[in-house]
């Protein structure tokens, strides 16, 4: 039975998740109440996972094929990591999680948005966030920003029409769960995004946020 909160924060390869993440993690100063972690990966089968999706040598992986490796790494990810975190009663934050899956596979590959959600029903138990963070960002501007520091995976090497459609399952994601899905405009200097999630999140959990 869960107990604790659980963020996600989502949004194109490049939008600042991993950046602003950090920066709320120092500012929010909570030690061993919060545990961070990510997908694909944040448990040793699951990283194994993410070597095999992410591999630009794997050419010819079926989208199907990739659907369900995401799927099976998120079920991974929830048995040993998420769920044991909070049932403990910690804040988990999570760079990514389902969301990805239904506008990286659902919409980017044309898999069906839908057809993606009921796979991970099945891997997740239907354990949906309480708060996702969608950091809102054009992947042209995404993808200049990540061209400047690392070497591509396979997912960043798609071409930038998989990546636009991977935004409009995004942006369809968002207008799916009003409730649960908050918009914050990543084209601000880091700085004000993370102020405006910080406020997302003082928004949804009052007490968490100790003095500033
Ligand atoms: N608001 C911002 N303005 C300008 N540059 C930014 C901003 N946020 C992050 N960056 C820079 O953009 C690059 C990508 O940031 P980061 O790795 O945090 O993105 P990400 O969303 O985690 O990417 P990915 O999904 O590919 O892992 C980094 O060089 C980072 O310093
Ligand atoms: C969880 C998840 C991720 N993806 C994609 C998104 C990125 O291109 C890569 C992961 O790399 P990152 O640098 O850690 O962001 O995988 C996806 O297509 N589907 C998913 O469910």
């Amino acid at each position: 039975m869960k107990s604790g909160y659980f963020i996600t924060f989502e949004g194109p390869d490049g939008a600042g998740k991993t950046t602003v993440i950090n920066k709320l993690v120092d500012l929010l100063n909570l030690g061993d109440e919060v545990l961070l972690t990510r997908e694909p990966g944040g448990s040793k089968i699951a990283e194994k996972i993410r070597e095999i999706i992410l591999d630009p040598k794997n050419e010819e992986m079926d989208d199907k094929t990739e659907a369900l490796l995401y799927a099976a790494a998120r079920a991974q990810h929830l048995e040993e990591v998420i769920n044991p975190a909070l049932k403990a009663g910690k804040l988990v934050i999570s760079d990514r999680y389902l969301d990805s899956s239904l506008a990286y596979q659902g919409m980017g590959r044309g898999l069906g948005i839908d057809a993606v959600y009921q796979i991970n029903q099945f891997a997740t138990d239907g354990l949906l966030p309480d708060l996702t963070i969608l950091l809102d960002l054009k992947p042209e501007e995404g993808l200049k920003r990540i061209g400047k520091y690392r070497s591509e995976d396979r997912l960043e090497l798609a071409g930038l029409e998989f990546h636009q459609k991977v935004y409009t399952g995004y942006q369809e994601v968002a207008k799916k769960y009003p409730e649960r899905v908050k918009m914050v405009d990543a084209s601000q200097s880091v700085d004000q995004v993370v102020a405006d999630c910080l406020q997302l999140i003082k928004e949804k959990l009052p007490n968490l946020v100790k003095g500033e």
